[in-house]
C-alpha cells in the first residue's frame, strides 16, 4: 500500500479521501524538521504538509520513493520547489479555499483596531473600566490600502467597500479593480493616504522586508496595520519602533518571521505585549470550511497524480492532464529538457518491443514531462535505463487494474 504522511494536524477530509483510495494514511498533528524529517521523507510516497514543514533541498536529498509533495494551503516558500522539480516530484497546493477565511478576519481587524478593542478588552480583563471615544473610529469612510491585490486582497476590498471604506491598491501586476477601487502607482503613495494598510503579497525576494522603517514612516500617523500574508514581508524591529513612537496606531500580525512547529512550543515576538496590537497563530486560513476544503483539494490532486499521472495544478512542473490510460500500461517519464530527450525515450521504447497508443509531453524551464500509454507493459530493464540514463530524472509506471 502507497505510504502516506499527513503532518501538521490536515483536515480530516483529506485522511478520508485517502484512506477510502486504499492508501496507507498516517497522521502527526505538528511539522517535522531535522532528522525526523529526512526519516519521514525517506520512508513515504506522498507527504503533505502545510506551512510549518521547511522542505528544503536538504530534506528532499532524502526522498527514496517520494512520488509528490501536497500543501495543504495557499503558500509554497516553505518548500524548495526547484529542488522538488529536480528530482522529479511534483509539489500541488489549494489556491483559493481559504481565501475567504483570510479576507473575513481581516475585516474583523480593521474594526477592531480602528476601535482599540484590543486595547480596551486587555484593560477591561485587568480590571479597568475605560469607557471613552477617544482614538476611536468608524471604519465607514476611512481608506484601507490593500497592498498585493491578488485572490485574498481583492476579496478584502470588496468587503470592505461594503463596510463604506475607500479602497486603494497597489499591486506590482495590473489588476481589474473591483466596484469603486482605485489602483496607485507605488506602495508609497497607497500607504500614505491610508488610516488601514493590509498586506496580501506572497513570499519573494521583492516582498521580504517591504515594509521597512522607511515605508513605516510615510504612513499617515496613527494608521493600523495588518499583516496575514507572510512574517518576513514586515521588518518587525521597525514595526514595534513605530508602534512605540505612536506613529502606527496598532496592528494585527498573524504571521511572523519564524514560528512555532506545534502548539507545544513557545512564541517569541517583539511585538508581544505591545498596545492595540493582535496577536494570532497564523490562523488566517484556519476555519473549518477552508481546512475542508483544502483537505479535499489537495487530496484529490494528490491521488489524481498517483493514479493517472496528471499534474494539474502542480506549482513546479509541467503540467499534463492525460486522463484515463487507453493502453496496457501507463509510463510516466521525467527527464532534462534537452534536445533529443524524447526520441531517446521513444527509441528505448521501441526497443522494448513497446507500441505507443497515446503520448502528452510538456516541459517547463529545465524539465520535461512525458506520459505515454503502450500496448504493453514495460520491462524492468526499460525502467532502470529510464531511470538511471544520464538525462533522464525518474520513471514509474500505472497499471490500469490497480488504479
Ligand atoms: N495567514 C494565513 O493563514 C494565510 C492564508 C492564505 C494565504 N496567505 C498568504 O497570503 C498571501 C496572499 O495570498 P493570495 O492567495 O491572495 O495570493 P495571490 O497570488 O492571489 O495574490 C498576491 C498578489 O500580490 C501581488 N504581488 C506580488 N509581488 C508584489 C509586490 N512586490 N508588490 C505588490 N504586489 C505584489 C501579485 O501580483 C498578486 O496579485 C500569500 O503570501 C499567502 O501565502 C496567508
Ligand atoms: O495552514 C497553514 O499552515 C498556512 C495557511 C496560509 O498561510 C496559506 O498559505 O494558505
Amino acid at each position: 500500500m502507497t505510504p502516506v504522511l499527513l503532518l501538521e494536524g490536515i483536515h480530516q477530509t483529506a485522511y478520508d479521501l485517502l484512506n477510502q483510495a486504499g492508501l496507507d494514511v498516517e497522521r502527526q498533528p505538528s511539522a517535522l524538521e531535522g532528522d525526523a524529517l529526512a526519516e519521514a521523507i525517506a520512508r513515504t510516497q506522498l507527504l503533505g504538509i502545510r506551512s510549518a514543514t521547511h522542505v528544503d533541498a536538504e530534506a528532499f536529498s532524502h526522498q527514496k520513493s517520494l512520488l509528490a509533495l501536497g500543501c495543504f494551503c495557499i503558500g509554497t516558500s516553505q518548500v524548495d520547489l526547484d529542488a522538488g522539480a529536480r528530482a522529479g516530484i511534483p509539489v500541488f497546493n489549494a489556491p483559493f479555499s481559504n481565501t475567504r477565511s483570510v479576507a473575513e478576519l481581516v475585516i474583523a481587524e480593521a474594526v477592531l483596531l480602528l476601535r482599540r478593542i484590543p486595547e480596551k478588552t486587555a484593560l477591561a480583563h485587568a480590571g479597568v473600566w475605560a469607557k471613552g471615544a477617544a482614538g476611536a473610529y468608524e471604519a465607514r469612510g476611512k481608506t484601507i490600502a490593500v497592498i498585493g491585490y491578488g485572490n485574498i486582497g481583492s476579496q478584502v476590498g470588496v468587503l470592505a467597500e461594503a463596510l463604506g471604506m475607500r479602497v486603494v491598491y497597489y499591486d506590482v501586476q495590473p489588476k481589474l479593480p473591483l466596484g469603486v477601487a482605485r489602483g496607485a502607482t507605488s506602495l508609497r503613495d497607497a500607504v500614505g493616504e491610508a488610516d488601514v494598510i493590509t498586506l496580501h503579497v506572497p513570499a519573494t525576494p521583492a516582498t521580504t522586508g517591504m515594509i521597512t522603517a522607511e515605508v513605516l514612516a510615510y504612513c499617515k500617523r496613527g494608521a493600523m496595520l495588518i499583516n496575514a500574508s507572510r512574517g518576513k514581508v514586515v521588518d518587525i524591529d521597525a514595526l514595534k519602533a513605530a508602534l512605540d513612537a505612536g506613529q502606527i496606531g496598532g496592528a494585527a500580525i498573524d504571521v511572523f518571521p519564524v514560528e512555532p512547529g506545534s502548539n507545544s512550543q513557545p512564541f517569541e515576538s517583539p511585538l508581544r505585549g505591545a498596545k492595540n496590537v493582535i496577536l494570532t497563530p497564523h490562523i488566517g486560513g484556519s476555519t473549518q470550511e477552508a481546512q475542508q476544503n483544502i483537505g479535499i483539494e489537495v487530496a484529490a490532486k494528490l491521488l489524481n497524480f498517483l493514479k493517472t499521472g496528471a499534474t494539474t495544478g502542480a506549482v513546479n512542473f509541467p503540467e499534463i492532464s492525460p486522463g484515463a490510460i487507453t493502453g496496457a500500461a501507463r509510463l510516466l517519464n521525467v527527464h532534462g529538457n534537452a534536445p533529443g530527450a524524447l526520441a531517446r525515450l521513444n527509441t528505448a521504447l521501441a526497443e522494448d518491443g513497446a507500441n505507443i497508443c497515446a503520448q502528452h509531453l510538456q516541459t517547463r524551464g529545465e524539465l520535461g514531462y512525458v506520459v505515454t500509454d503502450l500496448d504493453r507493459r514495460p520491462s524492468e530493464a526499460l525502467l532502470a535505463r529510464l531511470t538511471g540514463e544520464s538525462g533522464f530524472i525518474r520513471s514509474r509506471v500505472i497499471l490500469p487494474e490497480t488504479v
